[in-house]
This record gives C-alpha cells, sequence and structure tokens, in this order.
C-alpha cells in the first residue's frame, strides 16, 4: 500500500495506570439526557427517542495541563459527562447484552462553543462548528470494564476555580447507557474504538482563558484542565 500522505496519526487515550492507549475511532454525543440540562436549554425533557451527534476522533485529548480557547468564539462552555469506551463492535444490541460490548469508561468534558451552537440550533443546522472542534474532547485515562463501579449510578460533578457548577447522579440519565448504546447500534454498526459521551447535567456555564476545570464521577475517575489563551 503506498499512501499519496502519511496517514494521520491514530488518535488514542491514555489507559488507567499503565502505558497502554485505547485508539479512538468516533465519538458520538447523546444530546439533552438529563432533564434538568434539558430544561436549562429551553427544552422539554421527554423519553422522546435520544439523539446523537458526533465529535471526531482527534478532538479526544488527555486531560493534562491546558486546552486552548478555540476560535470564533465568545462563549465556550464546560459540560462532565460519562464517556463509554466501546471494546466490540456490533449492531442491533439489545439492552441487556451492551455491557459485553463496553471496554470500559472514564469522565470527560463536552466543550461547546455554545453561541455557534445555538445559532445552528436556531437556523436548523448542524450543530458540528459548536460541537466538533480541536481539543473539544478533553478526557481523564479510561478505566477497563472490570475496574468501573457502576455505569448506572454515581456522583458525576464539575467545579471551575473549585466552585461547584455542576452535581448530578449518573442514575438521573434519561436514557440509561445500556438503552441509548442499543438504540444507537440499531442506527449504525458501533465498532471497537467508538467513545460516547453520555450527556451533561445542569449548571453549564462558560469559561474563560486562566479558569481550571475540575471534574470526576466517584468512585471512576476525576480530570482537571486549565483553560489556556486563544488558539
Ligand atoms: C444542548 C446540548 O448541549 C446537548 C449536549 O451536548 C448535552 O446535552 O450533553
Amino acid at each position: 500500500m503506498n499512501y499519496v500522505l502519511p496517514p494521520p496519526e491514530q488518535a488514542a487515550i491514555a489507559v488507567r495506570g499503565t502505558d497502554d492507549l485505547f485508539p479512538v475511532r468516533r465519538i458520538f454525543c447523546v444530546g439533552r439526557n438529563y432533564a434538568a440540562h434539558a430544561r436549562e436549554m429551553g427544552r422539554d425533557p421527554d423519553r422522546e427517542p435520544p439523539f446523537f451527534f458526533t465529535k471526531p476522533a482527534d478532538a479526544a485529548v488527555p486531560a493534562v495541563g491546558a486546552i486552548p480557547y478555540p476560535p470564533e468564539t465568545e462563549n465556550l462552555h464546560y459540560e462532565a459527562e460519562l464517556v463509554v469506551a466501546i471494546g466490540t463492535g456490533g449492531r442491533d444490541i439489545p439492552p441487556e447484552r451492551v455491557a459485553d460490548h463496553i471496554w470500559g469508561a472514564t469522565i470527560g468534558l463536552d466543550m461547546t462553543r455554545r453561541d455557534l451552537q445555538l445559532a445552528a440550533r436556531d437556523l436548523g443546522r448542524p450543530w458540528d462548528w459548536g460541537k466538533a472542534f480541536d481539543n473539544s474532547a478533553p478526557l481523564a485515562p479510561l478505566v477497563p470494564l472490570a475496574e468501573v463501579p457502576s455505569l448506572t449510578e454515581g456522583r458525576i460533578w464539575l467545579k471551575v476555580n473549585g466552585e461547584l457548577r455542576q452535581d448530578a447522579d449518573l442514575a438521573d440519565l434519561i436514557w440509561p447507557v445500556a438503552e441509548h448504546i442499543s438504540i444507537l447500534s440499531r442506527s449504525m454498526a458501533i465498532a471497537p474504538g467508538d467513545l460516547v459521551m453520555t450527556g451533561t447535567p445542569a449548571g453549564v456555564g462558560a469559561v474563560v482563558p486562566g479558569d481550571v476545570i475540575a471534574a470526576g464521577i466517584d468512585g471512576l475517575a476525576e480530570m482537571e484542565v486549565t483553560i489556556g489563551p486563544q488558539a
């Protein structure tokens, strides 16, 4: 095989306590999966089928040091989320078999250019420019499934400069992990290396260069990043 360009570097995230890397294939994100967050975004929470959007694989970056403030926004928001990593592919997976396809989980941020996302939403346009920019998914090291305490309960929280901004429980997910990954797998085959960002709780808000974001899921993982100068 002769590539006409060097193939892109494989996006990857660290595995906790090892030198191993988990190769990232795609990043699926679930929208408005906590009722209180749906309300703060001006929408009524319901059990309509979940909706998804995506980020490129190389949006996933280690939650270490600083991430640059992205261009073309004046309203960069944090969103803390449980992130689930797929180890075994499949399609039409029933909820009770989803765990067989999960490699592990961690905490991550779905960084959002909220001004661009809301403008796109109001014009009926795709959200990509608001959600799928460089470095928009800083992630803590991945925890293998056998060491994950629970995917259905556990406190999820986020602080900015030490002040608590998001505080909820995985039990509050409108569509729990087993259900939304089952639904996702009906639309397209999921594959090893896929990540699923499972939605954010209420309390999202803006950050500026110099702010320090800490986030965690109790018993699973914690992370801290600083917002750097504009890229
Ligand atoms: C309205 C959003 O920002 C959707 C999203 O990313 C989430 O609910 O999580």
